[in-house]
């Protein structure tokens, strides 16, 4: 266990080995309160894999993952299994399941801003308002380490930009590490720390690119959030097999993703 002043969670070496093959391997990284940090990557690279293994959803089959004694989490999983035919306010849905007080629900809606919602039926709620109250529900858990996986899914630019500053006003409030996942490049993000781009193991990881001087994002984007927005550039021109070793598209095949680094050649 890590000890209070230290990091949320730290992630050595670690793999997750399913159905014959590493879904990850050997991710390396640490999160610590007051921090975000975005994992980004293309489908099926193992982004949310990772976010549960640091969670403790998910024990690695190779490596450790680490996290700081008494970690409160809270997570918004991508996907919510839940009958949508049963009547449900956002009030009710709040506290469905958690034990969070009446008074931590309402500052969490207030907070993200859906007050408005409370006695709304969940069913009827748009897809940002939606991922609003799911934010909320996590907020009122007053988490040291908030795990969001794909928050602006059916949200518009400007909703995202607004999402992703709740997201970093959170942060502010509760002090707490945010870890983000992301399969949009283009969105990765106004309030970043740092990104580590997956695809089966850790490609690159740093402080993203600004992209301040870049016409269409200023368009798109606009005037305030332009100068906070980057954008963190990858080409992922290799893949991996299911013994761990690497092919590239020259058909070489190494053990490391970066070449230069290992070269056991075919
Ligand atoms: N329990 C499991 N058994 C076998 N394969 C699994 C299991 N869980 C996930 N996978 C596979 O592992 C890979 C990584 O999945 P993961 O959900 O971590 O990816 P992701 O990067 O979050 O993807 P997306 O962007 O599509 O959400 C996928 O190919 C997925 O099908």
């Amino acid at each position: 266990m890590l000890q209070k002043s230290e990091t949320l969670a730290t992630l050595t070496n670690a793999g997750v080995f399913r159905a014959d093959r590493w879904l990850v391997r050997d991710v390396n990284f640490s999160i610590s309160p007051s921090e975000i940090v975005t994992l980004i990557g293309p489908n099926g690279s193992g982004k949310s894999t990772t976010a549960k293994m640091a969670l403790g959803i998910i024990k690695p089959d190779a490596g450790d993952v680490k996290r700081r004694d008494g970690l409160k989490v809270a997570y918004v999983p991508q996907k919510l299994a839940i009958d949508w035919t049963l009547p449900l306010t956002v009030r009710r849905f709040m506290r469905l399941t958690e034990h969070v007080s009446a008074s931590d629900a309402k500052n969490a809606m207030i907070s993200t801003g859906i007050e408005h919602l409370e006695n709304a039926e969940v069913r009827t709620l748009s897809g940002g308002e939606f991922q609003r109250v799911m934010l909320a529900r996590a907020v009122a858990r007053k988490p040291d380490l908030l795990v969001l996986d794909e928050p602006v899914q059916g949200v518009d630019f400007t909703g995202e930009i607004a999402l992703y500053d709740l997201i970093k006003r959170i942060r502010d409030e509760l002090r707490c590490g945010i870890l983000l996942i992301s399969h949009d490049l283009h969105v990765v993000m106004a309030a970043t720390d740092r990104v580590i781009c997956l695809n089966g193991h850790v490609c690159c990881s740093g402080p993203p690119k600004t992209v301040a001087s870049s016409p269409e994002y200023k368009a798109l984007f606009g005037g305030r959030a332009a100068p906070t927005l980057a954008v963190y550039e990858h080409h992922h021109d290799h893949t991996h097999l299911p013994d761990g070793r690497v092919k590239h598209s020259d058909g070489t095949i190494t053990d490391s993703c970066h070449k230069d680094e290992s070269s056991s050649d075919v």
